[in-house]
């Protein structure tokens, strides 16, 4: 299923005889020629089972995808990841969490080295959803004409985190290689340049997301939901829209600190249970013997204590401003 609106789910149905194979080439339009686009809606029997793009599905009814037609999704297919968000980090009293994206491989953190300025708690708490999700992550620097990236390179690179570095109109090689065969999802705020990106990988794709709106009816690009685009070398891209706030309520401390690699082994000292952040956590003592970076102790505590209801800043701003909802 690659994009969903108001109950109308747009989906690709693979011809015959590529059916249940992965396709190694797609198209060389890169707007899924070869597949047919079919819009269902759910079944009944599916009840309040939720189907987010990038779910694999069983349709029934008319799937011949001609124009006013619409199947049925009667199934969906088991996930082998699941991007989630909370609304915000303290909605955890329903228990509320969104789902974004099904089935992706890869999340590409996207951040801008200048103009807006990078935000590494906010890559912090994307790493975190991935590692939630069972999703690789990997950062795709952009904008390299305005900043270099040595920093923040610096920062990443030790913690195992992949990385490409690009400017407009500049070298996608790199990152097309590593997009390439894989179902990737973009994130990144407002701004840092991910349409650019995108359009650069895809080249259709415009035409792609107008075709997919005037399918489901939408009629004209408007990005607040995500869409999943072919890349002409193989593989899919999954656009998702500017990312201001993107909660882990839902997850737990362990998952949190998984997300910093590089502080785990000071956790051996802290008390069964610790919160990391009482007194009683070894990681104080731990960072201050040299042992991590204390920037990066204090990027951990604020997701986590942002989690608990207190604020960090990425929290401040979608209060003041929130975001289009992702899924
Ligand atoms: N200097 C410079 N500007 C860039 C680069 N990439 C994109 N831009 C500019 O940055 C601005 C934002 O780029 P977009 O691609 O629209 O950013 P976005 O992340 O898609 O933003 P939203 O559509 O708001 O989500 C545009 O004016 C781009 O032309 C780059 O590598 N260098
Ligand atoms: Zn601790």
């Amino acid at each position: 299923m690659i994009a969903v609106d108001r109950g109308r789910y747009t989906c690709l149905v693979e011809p015959a005889g590529e059916r249940g194979r992965r396709r190694r080439k797609s198209q060389a339009d890169g707007t899924g020629t070869g597949h047919r686009t079919v819009v269902a809606m759910k079944a009944r029997e599916l009840g309040r089972k939720g189907i987010v793009v990038g779910d694999r599905v069983a349709l029934v009814g008319d799937v011949s995808g001609r124009p006013d037609t619409l199947a049925r999704v009667v199934r969906v297919e088991p996930r082998t990841s699941m991007l989630r968000r909370s609304a915000d980090d303290t909605d955890n009293t329903d228990g509320i969490e969104r789902p974004v994206v099904a089935n992706a491989d890869q999340l590409v953190i996207v951040t801008a080295l200048a103009d807006p300025p990078p935000r590494p708690r906010m890559i912090d708490r994307m790493l975190v959803a991935a590692f939630d999700a069972d999703i690789e992550p990997m950062l795709c620097l952009t904008k390299s004409d305005l900043a270099p990236p040595d920093e923040l390179v610096a920062l990443y690179a030790p913690l195992g985190v992949p990385y490409v570095v690009v400017q407009k109109g500049g070298d996608l090689d790199e990152l097309r290689e590593r997009v390439k065969d894989r179902i990737s999802v973009l994130v990144g705020h407002s701004g840092v340049g991910k349409s650019t990106l995108v359009n650069a990988l895809v080249p259709d794709a415009n035409r792609a997301v107008s075709h997919v709106n005037a399918v489901t009816g939408r009629g004209r690009h408007t990005s607040t939901s995500a869409v999943a685009l072919e890349l002409p070398g193989g593989g899919w891209i999954i656009d998702t829209p500017g990312v201001r706030s993107f909660g882990l309520a839902h997850v737990s401390v362990e998952t949190v600190l998984a997300g910093f690699p590089d502080l785990i082994e000071g956790t051996v000292h802290c008390p069964k249970g610790c919160t990391h952040l009482s007194e009683e956590c070894a990681l104080d003592a731990w960072v201050a013997d040299d042992h991590a970076d204390p920037a990066r102790l204090e990027s951990l505590r604020r997701l986590l204590a942002s989690r608990e209801g207190a604020s960090d800043d990425d929290q401040a701003r979608s209060a003041a401003d929130p975001a289009p909802g992702l899924g």
